[in-house]
């Protein structure tokens, strides 16, 4: 069969989208990685899949799928994405969009200007919300890896976030530091690791080398997860914008158990079809 797709990005963090409400397919993990590729498919950082929901009070259940096939908890820059695509498909004429996830319920808000607001709920801080092997929950927990001490915020925002403050995002080894922090036994689900430089309390530089697709240009979760991180610890006051390598995101958070917030573009590149067996 053709699968009809959207191709989309928030802010680089690319992703290729598609309608299972209205096409019938299933994606198995092989498929997803050949359609992830960036020489012989299509070329994303994550698959986002829109399905009915099995919740009555949601509108649509949003699933995500790594590069590498993994299915994962969360996506806030396609959590945008997701919002501009079912309105774009006509699958909804709603601006409030209520989506189930793995990782927890999304409400999503398009404004309008077509930037999306999202709702990531609160930011959870309990080693076993990620889950992370420690024997309680603190600000910062020490993480050896590959023989270099490091102090790390762990965070989940329905998926795993380890946040490493650093100097200069530019120089900071996020290419051996990354993947190194990513399979980090002490993450048995493995994580994403981020890499904050604080310009000052409401602004933040970020790179994210996310589980299962490695560095990316904007990591929506990741921003949220070291904004959290930040107000936690004192370096950050809400609201935070955060420059990461494929542009801004403004994140508020209240603390406590308020639900943090994110706001930023959402951009359709090219629709397509492709085949699948
Ligand atoms: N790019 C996504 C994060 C995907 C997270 C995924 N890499 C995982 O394994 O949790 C975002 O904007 O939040």
């Amino acid at each position: 069969m053709l699968l009809h797709f959207t191709k989309m990005h928030g802010l680089g963090n690319d992703f290729m989208v598609v309608d299972l409400i209205t096409q019938r397919a299933r994606l198995r993990d092989e498929q997803i990685r050949a359609l992830a590729d960036r020489r012989f498919g299509i070329g994303f950082d994550q698959l986002l899949v829109v399905e009915p929901p099995r919740d009555p009070d949601m509108d649509f259940r949003y699933r995500i799928y790594n590069a590498d096939g993994s299915e994962v908890e969360n996506c806030g820059n396609g959590a945008r994405c997701f919002a501009r695509f079912v309105r774009d498909q006509r699958l909804t004429h709603k601006r409030e969009i209520r989506v189930e996830t793995a990782g927890g319920p999304l409400t999503l808000a398009v404004g309008e200007d077509e930037r999306v607001t999202v709702d990531m709920g609160a930011p959870r801080f309990a080693p076993e919300a990620l889950p992370f092997e420690a024997d309680e929950d603190r600000p910062l927990h020490a993480l050896d890896v590959d023989g270099r001490a490091l102090e790390v915020g762990v965070v989940s925002m329905g998926n795993p976030h380890a946040v490493l403050r650093v100097d200069d995002v530019d120089s900071a080894p996020v290419a051996t530091l990354g993947p190194a922090i990513e399979h980090h036994p002490r993450f048995p689900r493995r994580v994403n690791a981020g890499f904050m430089q604080v310009v000052s309390p409401h602004e933040i530089r970020l790179r994210v080398y996310e589980r299962g697709s490695g560095e990316t240009l904007a990591c929506g979760t990741g921003a949220c997860a070291a904004v959290a991180t930040g107000i936690r610890l004192g370096w950050l006051e809400s609201p935070v914008t955060v420059h990461l390598p494929g542009g801004d995101l403004e994140i508020a958070w209240a603390g406590g158990a308020s639900h943090l917030t994110m706001t930023g573009p959402a951009v359709r590149v090219f629709e397509g079809r492709v085949p699948v067996k």
